[in-house]
C-alpha cells in the first residue's frame, strides 16, 4: 500500500472517529464474526461426515448439525444487524462528505471556480466519491473483507499445514495469477477514471444547456441545432469509447481467471482424490481439506484483490482530498469588522492583473470614497469598472496597492463580516429556482415581512407579484413548478436590486442595474434612487450617464486607470474630456 493509501484511510476515518465512532465498533465486530463463519462450515462437515461414515450415532449427529445450523444462523444474523447499523451511518456520511465538498466549493478562492484545472479536480473529487469507488461504504468493505480474510486465512493455514505442503502450492499458483490479472483490471479502471472528467465535462455542459431554457432562444434563432448535437455526439462517442475500452478489457482478464480458477479446482480434486483413495485421509478430512483448500484460495485472493481494491479505491478517494485541500492563496483576515454604517473607502495605488494572465486590467487607481458618498464609475467597454468593484467585493485580492475600509486594509478583515458591508447587483447576476421571497430574503429572516412590501414598491415589482396568485411565494422559473414565472430581464433585474437592498448592508454596489429597465422604470430607479439607498455609501456603474447627475462625484475609467475624477458639473465642462465627450455622445441624441 502507498503513501496516498495510508493518507486517505487516515483522512476518512478520522472523520468518523470524530463524528461518528460506533460506525468502528459495529465494523469490527462485523469483521470478527465474517472472520469465524468460515470455520463453522469446514469444521462441522467433517465431524458429521466421519460420524456418518462411522458409528453413525443418530444423538451425535443431530447435535453436530443443529449446532453448526444455529451457529450460522446466529453469526449470520448477527453480521447482518451490524452492516445494517452501519449501512445507515454510511448513508449519514455520504450526505456529511457531499456537503463538506459542497461548502468547499463554495467557500473556496474565487479564483478557483474559474480555473479549469480545479474544475476538472472537483469532477474528479465527486466521480471518486461516487461510483469509481463507493465512498466510505466501498472503503469499509475493502476493510472487512482484508481483515476477515486474513484472519480466516491464519486458522485454514493451520489445518491444512498438517496434510502436505503441495496443497498451499497450487492455491498459491492460483492465486499469484489472480492478484495478476486483478492488478491490470484496476489499471484499466485508473486509466479510464483519470481521462474521464474532461470528457464527462464536456458532456455534461451540452446536458446542461439543454435543460436550462434560457438557452433555448439563442439555440433556436443561431441554428445551434446541429453545432451542440455534433459536440455533443463527439463527446458522447468519447465517453462510449473510453468505457468500451475499460469493458472490453476486463473481459479478456477476467475469462483468464475463469481458466486458472477451473485449472486449481481440478489439480486439488485430483491430489486430494488420490490421498483418499490410498487411504491417507479419510473421507471427513477430504470434505475439509477441499474446503479448507478452497477457502484458502479463497481467502488469500480476496485478501490480495481487496488489498489491490483499497489501492484503487483510495485513489479514487484521496482526489477528493486533494480537491478539499486546494489552496487557497487570498489572504485570510481575522480581524473583527467593528459596527460601522458610514465605512470610508479607499484605493490607495491599486493595480491589478487577473490569475494566470500577465496584462493589468487595473493600474495605480487612488481614489476614496467618502461616508454616505454616491460614486458613479463611467468609462469604455473592457476599461476595469467591474473589476474594481470585484476588487472591493474581495474576489481577488489586489495585485499591488491596496484597499482600505475605515482606515484597514480589508485583507485583515474576517471574510464573511467583510462581506456583510456589501449590497452588490452585478452585471452577471444571477436568481436562483425558488419563490420570489427566498430570492429576496436568501436565509436571512431578520426584517420584518412588511419591509418585502415595502422594497416590492420601491423596485418596482410589486404590480407583478401583487398579480400572481401566490405572490411573493410564487417560484422565479419552470425548473420545478408549472406555475413557476419566467421574468423579462428587466423584472429579474429589479428582483435583484430588490435584493441587493434587503440585505441592507452599508455599501451598495449596482454595476448596470437599469441596463434592462425600460425608460420608466429606469427613470423611477433614478428616482428612487435616494430611497433605496438611502444615507449609504453607493457605488454606481452605468453606460447611461443621466445617472451620474445624482451622483456626488464620478470616477471616469480608461485604458486600466482612474481618467478623470470629479462632479459632473466640473467634468462636463473639460474641453478635451473623455467624460465631457461621452456625455456629449449620449446628449445629442435626446435634442
Ligand atoms: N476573470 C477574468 N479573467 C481574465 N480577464 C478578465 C476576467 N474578467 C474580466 N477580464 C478582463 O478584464 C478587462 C476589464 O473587464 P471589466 O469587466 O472590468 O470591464 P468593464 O469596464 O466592466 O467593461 P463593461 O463596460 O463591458 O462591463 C477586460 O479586458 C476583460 O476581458
Amino acid at each position: 500500500m502507498n503513501k496516498k493509501t495510508w493518507k486517505t484511510v487516515g483522512y476518512f476515518y478520522r472523520e468518523v472517529c470524530k463524528e461518528k465512532p460506533v460506525y468502528i465498533v459495529f465494523l469490527l465486530f462485523a469483521i470478527l464474526l465474517m472472520a469465524i463463519l468460515p470455520f463453522v462450515n469446514i469444521l462441522f462437515p467433517r465431524y458429521i461426515i466421519d460420524e456418518l461414515l462411522g458409528q453413525r450415532r443418530v444423538e451425535v449427529l443431530a447435535r453436530l448439525v443443529v449446532a453448526m445450523v444455529i451457529l450460522n444462523w446466529a453469526i449470520q444474523g448477527l453480521i447482518t444487524i451490524f452492516e445494517r447499523e452501519n449501512y445507515k451511518l454510511d448513508h449519514w456520511f455520504e450526505q456529511y462528505f457531499d456537503k463538506k465538498f459542497v461548502l468547499r466549493s463554495m467557500e473556496m478562492d474565487f479564483e478557483h471556480t474559474e480555473n479549469p484545472e480545479v474544475l476538472n479536480q472537483s469532477n474528479k473529487a465527486r466521480d471518486g466519491m461516487g461510483w469509481y469507488s463507493g465512498g466510505l461504504l466501498g472503503l469499509s468493505n475493502c476493510f472487512k473483507e482484508i481483515v476477515a480474510s486474513f484472519i480466516t486465512l491464519l486458522g485454514v493455514m493451520v489445518i491444512i499445514a498438517g496434510a502436505s505442503p503441495l496443497l498451499f502450492i497450487i492455491a498459491l499458483l492460483s492465486v499469484a495469477g489472480g492478484s495478476y490479472i486483478v492488478s491490470k483490471m484496476n489499471g484499466l479502471e485508473i486509466a479510464t477514471f483519470n481521462k474521464g472528467p474532461q470528457i464527462n465535462r464536456a458532456f455534461w455542459y451540452i446536458h446542461d444547456i439543454l435543460g436550462e431554457s434560457r438557452y433555448g432562444k439563442d439555440i433556436r434563432l443561431y441554428g445551434a441545432k446541429r453545432m451542440l448535437t455534433r459536440k455533443g455526439e463527439e463527446s458522447f462517442r468519447g465517453l462510449y469509447h473510453l468505457f468500451k475500452e475499460l469493458e472490453d478489457g476486463k473481459r479478456k482478464w477476467g475469462c483468464l481467471s475463469a481458466v486458472i480458477a477451473m485449472c486449481e479446482g481440478i489439480g486439488i480434486y485430483l491430489y486430494l482424490g488420490y490421498l483418499a483413495v490410498i487411504e491417507k485421509i479419510t473421507i471427513g478430512q477430504f470434505t475439509m481439506l477441499i474446503t479448507s483448500a478452497i477457502a484458502f484460495r479463497t481467502g488469500l485472493q480476496n485478501m490480495i484483490t481487496q488489498l489491490q481494491e483499497l489501492e484503487k479505491k483510495t485513489g479514487f478517494m484521496g482526489e477528493y482530498i486533494t480537491f478539499m485541500e486546494y489552496k487557497d492563496a487570498m489572504v485570510k483576515g481575522h480581524r473583527k469588522v467593528p459596527d460601522m454604517s458610514h465605512p470610508r473607502i479607499e484605493f490607495k495605488n491599486v493595480s491589478f492583473c487577473y490569475p494566470r494572465t500577465e496584462q493589468y486590467v487595473l493600474k495605480n487607481i487612488d481614489l476614496t470614497i467618502e461616508p454616505g458618498e454616491h460614486l458613479s464609475v463611467v468609462g469604455l467597454n473592457g476599461a476595469g469598472k467591474t473589476t474594481f468593484i470585484k476588487l472591493l467585493c474581495r474576489m481577488y485580492d489586489v495585485t499591488e496597492g491596496e484597499i482600505l475600509v475605515n482606515g484597514v486594509n480589508i485583507q485583515e478583515y474576517e471574510y464573511d463580516q467583510y462581506m456583510k458591508l456589501l449590497s452588490v447587483v452585478f452585471q452577471d447576476f444571477k436568481l436562483f429556482s425558488m419563490s420570489i421571497r427566498d430570492n429576496l430574503r436568501m436565509g436571512n429572516w431578520e426584517k420584518e415581512a412588511e419591509y418585502l412590501e415595502v422594497l416590492c414598491e420601491l423596485s418596482g415589482i410589486k404590480e407583478k407579484v401583487d398579480s400572481l396568485p401566490n405572490g411573493l411565494d410564487t417560484l422565479i422559473f419552470k425548473y420545478f413548478d408549472e406555475e413557476g414565472i419566467e421574468p423579462s430581464g428587466g423584472e429579474q433585474q429589479k428582483i435583484a436590486i430588490a435584493r441587493a437592498i434587503y440585505k441592507d448592508a452599508p455599501v451598495v454596489v449596482l454595476d448596470e442595474p437599469t441596463a434592462a429597465l425600460d425608460p420608466v422604470a429606469e427613470y423611477e430607479i433614478y428616482k428612487q434612487f435616494d430611497r433605496l439607498v438611502g444615507g449609504k455609501t453607493a457605488v454606481y456603474i452605468s453606460h447611461r450617464l443621466s445617472s451620474c447627475k445624482f451622483c456626488d462625484k464620478i470616477a471616469v475609467f480608461a485604458e486600466h486607470t482612474l481618467a478623470e475624477y470629479g462632479t459632473h458639473d466640473e467634468l462636463v465642462k473639460q474641453p478635451e474630456g473623455i467624460y465631457a465627450e461621452m456625455f456629449q455622445a449620449q446628449a445629442q441624441y435626446y435634442v
